[in-house]
């Protein structure tokens, strides 16, 4: 059984093995997308062909939607050429729910799949003639949060972007350049609407993906480089929208036990790869069946009836409230205080942490008592309700796959978003008191001590990709477990490093107690056990 074009026209074969398959004409799905593609999707990683891909096959199913997805990858090239084009943009969808039961669907709702790369002139040409369809009415993102970033660490345009906006929007090299120039075709093809939607686990999403476009749209037309009118067009016009969303679905990376699954049934060529950017990517996807994607509904060329799949479409102001509820307490901050002592601890898996007495109260601890205090109902999604199916279903689900390593990626850059809007919560509350707050600093403590690479039985561990890596570690380096170290002098600049952790914790005074914490990590092997028991239970 091949996961392709040819391999597919056996169906009897996939069905009987448990596979349910597209039930569209995808040979003329794909002519109709070709010509009038609507949604555009950039970021062909594991969430999007768990969630969105997913959304959209069903909606082809039930005859809702008549054209499917293009999918555009402009960082990690190798994911295009591995994975999408050797199958034919199939991909398969494990869904494992918590009662054990395994879903297995053959997904053929992308239909075209490119490299978003001014090199590859042909690939490029066809992403703009697709930006400037009338047809198109959105373009999403999974990129990560990282992917919205303009600025190095010295506080500066990085040097691809510096590069692409004295040049223009020729043949621009930096990702959202890349994006910018795609838009400036819409622009030069008669101002066309249409709905710019991140979709990363970042907060206010669009304003972030807004912010990096603009600054292109600015740079160009001021320069001369672009149209003046074009800056209008993204910021003023109306044309150009920046929704805000929330999404959640848990998808682990791909899983050897899925892969054998798979195997067992006949499926061949299911090699996973870890490309050389770091993206764990395999023909199948596995993931969890629940599942929420929350949009704010502004798209200036309409929108397909994407809620009969499950979307729910409101608010700017309901999605910021889902979106602090979901990231910045109910499910993102607990996930990252497992990755980081999961990691010191020796886990590979984040439900067997839940079976774990002091994880498990460590995440109750910041979720109930620390986090629950200052979320705002957004209505549609009750907190209390969604935080006890995190902690009771979703995370200890054990039929899961889900890693510590997964999770501890780019941990510099989540910390200030699952943790510091906490602590900015209480620190503008009168009623509140910062000081109160204990388990958080444990997981920053917690996570320094994650920086020295070495694990709780003082073997070395390989640490999770994070841009801002070489910096921090180089912080911690020094200080070797159960050693006499002046944890104040080592963490005096990291700690009132308002980029990390969104506030400075030294002006807020939290600085002592992350050290003391800190000290304790380090005293020596069994540390971190020893220091979460005595402070859990
Ligand atoms: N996996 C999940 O459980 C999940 C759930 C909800 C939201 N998300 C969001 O989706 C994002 C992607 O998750 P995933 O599971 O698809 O990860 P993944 O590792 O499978 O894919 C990552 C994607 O981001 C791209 N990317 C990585 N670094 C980039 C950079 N610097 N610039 C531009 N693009 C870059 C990769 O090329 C790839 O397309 C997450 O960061 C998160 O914001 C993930
Ligand atoms: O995807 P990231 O790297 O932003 O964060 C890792 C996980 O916390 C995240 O992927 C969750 O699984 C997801 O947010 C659940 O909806």
């Amino acid at each position: 059984m091949r996961l392709n074009n040819e391999g597919l026209k056996d169906r009897k074969s996939w069905e009987n093995a448990g596979y349910s398959l597209p039930e569209y004409d995808r040979e003329t799905v794909t002519k109709a997308t070709s010509e009038n593609p609507f949604w555009i999707h950039f970021g062909a990683g594991n969430i999007f062909r768990a969630f969105q891909a997913n959304v959209v096959q069903d909606l082809l199913n039930q005859g809702v939607l008549d054209r499917g997805l293009v999918v555009a990858e402009g960082y990690d090239y190798e994911i295009i050429q591995k994975m999408n084009h050797p199958h034919d943009d199939y991909s398969i969808l494990v869904t494992l729910k918590a009662n054990g039961t395994v879903e297995k669907t053959i997904i053929g709702s992308v239909v075209e799949s490119l490299a978003l790369d001014s090199d590859n002139a042909e690939q490029f040409q066809r992403l703009k003639e697709i930006f400037s369809a009338d047809s198109l009415q959105m373009a999403s993102f999974t990129i990560t949060e990282k992917g919205y970033n303009l600025y190095g660490a010295d506080g500066k345009f990085t040097p691809l972007v510096a590069t692409d906006l004295a040049a223009g929007p020729e043949a621009p090299i930096s990702y959202i350049g890349k994006v910018a120039s795609l838009l400036y075709a819409r622009f030069l093809a008669g101002e066309k609407p249409i709905a710019m939607v991140s979709m990363d686990n970042c907060s206010h999403n669009g304003d972030k993906l807004a912010a990096a476009i603009g600054a292109f749209a600015d740079g160009w037309s001021r320069n001369g480089l672009a149209d003046k009118d074009f800056e209008s067009y993204i910021k003023t016009s109306g044309k150009v929208s920046f929704p805000w969303t929330m999404i959640d679905k848990i998808t682990p990376r791909p899983d050897a036990s899925i892969e054998a699954l798979l195997k067992k049934d006949g499926v061949e060529e299911l090699d996973p790869v870890i490309t050389g950017k770091h993206t764990y990517v395999a023909p199948f996807v596995n993931a969890e069946e629940c599942q929420y994607l929350v949009i704010e509904d502004n798209f200036p060329n309409g929108r397909p009836a994407l809620e009969k799949g499950g979307l729910i479409f409101t608010t700017r102001e309901t999605v910021d409230k889902v979106e602090k509820m979901k990231v910045c307490t109910c499910l993102n901050p607990l996930h990252t205080a497992l990755a980081v002592f999961g990691c010191l601890m020796g886990y590979t898996l984040i439900s067997e942490e839940m079976k774990n007495p002091s994880l498990k109260k460590l995440v109750e601890q910041i979720g109930y008592t620390e986090g629950l205090p200052v979320v705002v109902n957004p209505g549609i999604l009750d907190p209390k309700e969604f935080l006890d199916t995190v902690l009771n279903v979703r995370i200890p689900n054990p039929f899961m796959p889900d890693t510590p390593q997964r999770i501890a990626t780019d941990t510099s850059q989540k910390l200030a978003i699952r943790f510091g809007e906490t602590i900015k919560a209480y620190a503008a509350d009168p009623k509140l008191n910062v000081g109160d707050l204990k388990f958080i600093p444990l997981v920053f403590a917690g996570w320094l001590r994650y920086l020295m690479g070495v694990d709780d039985n003082g073997k070395a561990f390989t640490l999770s990709s994070d841009p801002r890596l070489q910096e921090l570690t180089a912080i911690v380096s020094g200080i070797s477990l159960g050693a006499s170290t002046d944890v104040e002098a080592v963490l005096d600049n990291v700690l009132s490093d308002a980029s990390i952790w969104g506030v400075d914790l030294k002006a807020l005074g939290m600085d002592t107690i992350v050290c003391r914490y800190f000290q304790g990590l380090i005293a020596g092997p069994g540390a971190v056990a020893a220091v979460l028991n005595k402070y859990t239970s």
